[in-house]
């Protein structure tokens, strides 16, 4: 399954010459060969650097760990799907944002659905690893049969500046998942992650605020992420409003199901993924699952959801909150959906 998790790793490259050799093979030798690539593979995967986190044996597993900002373009195909039922098709469906919305909860919710196949980990395609060109893209998907949908979430395209030309140029068909979530919540949470793996960070009011006190500083990209209407108006020169679907990071929190339900119509989908997989882990604070895909364990996301967030003094929150006031009503504007954050 692709649930499994990462990124596949894999077959070399994605190496659309490997197959060309195989099929120029007389078939009694094609297996032999794979056999030889697939060994290859692995042993290449065992330098650093070279391929992504390796796929994970079917069963509970941590979410896939989120890729530093100095994230490498991932390997390949995954090994284990080398071979296998259906066909790589490109994403019908994208995650495009945002950042510390909640975008690997919703992910991870939709795979429970068995039309649903998606990628563990974030390709970073449509911003970081574009020149790889679509073959290489699609080489990454896992597997699918007629009927079953593709993804991939990537919160950064969301925010880059070619994602909505390039996304529009793969299919103007694309249907497009944003999760958005209180922009000043949103930027602190960000502000955790970077402190999370920069000790000795200034603080957040210290980066929020030009010299430490004076305008918001919309350079810092803690809190340019949360400009959503901005952003928005980018993607609305290549795609219709019909495409997108605007989840509220909040309610995946208060009511996962309902949320959930809103995809799966979004996506022509069944509604399979009702409150019956989901409980409230009391000790996270969050929605867990109540059977992980491909297991009948309980599981809820890793230690890096959900992180606790540093002291904000309100004064901040609230200068903040007035600076972002008329980009959030702008945005409720454009979506027609009031996301209840002022
Ligand atoms: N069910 C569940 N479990 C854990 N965490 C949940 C869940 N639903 C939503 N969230 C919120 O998701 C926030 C992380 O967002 P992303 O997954 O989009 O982050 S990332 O951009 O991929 O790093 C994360 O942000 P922080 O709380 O600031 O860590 C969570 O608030």
């Amino acid at each position: 399954m692709a649930g499994s998790g990462g990124l596949g790793g894999g077959a070399v490259g994605g190496q659309s010459a490997g197959a060309g050799q195989v099929a120029a093979l007389p078939a009694s030798r094609a297996p032999l060969l794979l056999m030889v690539l697939v060994l290859g593979a692995y042993c290449l995967c065992a330098l650093p650097g070279h391929c992504p986190p390796a796929a994970r044996a079917p069963g509970p597993a941590p979410a896939p760990a989120e890729p530093s900002s100095s994230v490498r373009c991932p390997g390949a195909k995954d090994l284990p799907e080398a071979i296998g039922p259906g066909r790589r098709r490109f994403p019908q469906a994208l995650i495009v944002g945002v950042k510390k919305g909640g975008t690997r909860a919703l992910l991870e919710f939709l795979r429970l659905h068995p039309d649903v196949r998606a990628l563990g980990s974030e390709p970073h395609f449509f911003d970081r690893c574009y020149e790889r060109g679509l073959a290489w893209y699609r080489s990454l998907m896992p597997r699918t049969l007629d009927g079953q949908i593709t993804m991939e979430k990537t919160p950064s395209y969301f925010v880059t500046r070619e994602a909505p030309r390039r996304i529009h140029a793969m299919s103007p068909d694309t249907k497009l998942i944003v999760v958005v979530r209180n922009p000043v919540t949103r930027a602190i949470s960000d502000y955790a992650q970077t402190l999370s793996k920069t000790p000795g960070l200034p603080s957040f009011r210290a980066l929020a605020f030009r010299h430490g006190l004076g305008p918001v500083d919309t350079a810092w990209s803690a809190v340019r992420i949360g400009l959503y209407a901005q952003h928005l108006d980018n993607w609305l020169r290549y795609f219709p409003l019909s495409h997108f679907l605007f989840v509220s990071g909040e309610r995946l929190v208060s009511d996962p199901a309902g949320e959930v339900g809103r995809v799966q119509d979004f996506l022509g989908l069944k509604r399979v993924v009702t409150d019956k997989h989901f409980y409230f882990n009391v000790t996270k604070g969050f929605p867990c699952l109540q059977k992980a895909q491909g297991s009948r364990r309980p599981r809820c996301l890793g230690k890096s959801k959900g992180r606790p967030h540093p002291r904000v003094s309100q004064a901040v929150v609230r200068r903040l909150q007035d600076f972002y006031r008329p980009f959030n009503r702008k945005f409720y504007q454009m979506t027609g959906q009031d996301f209840g954050w002022g």
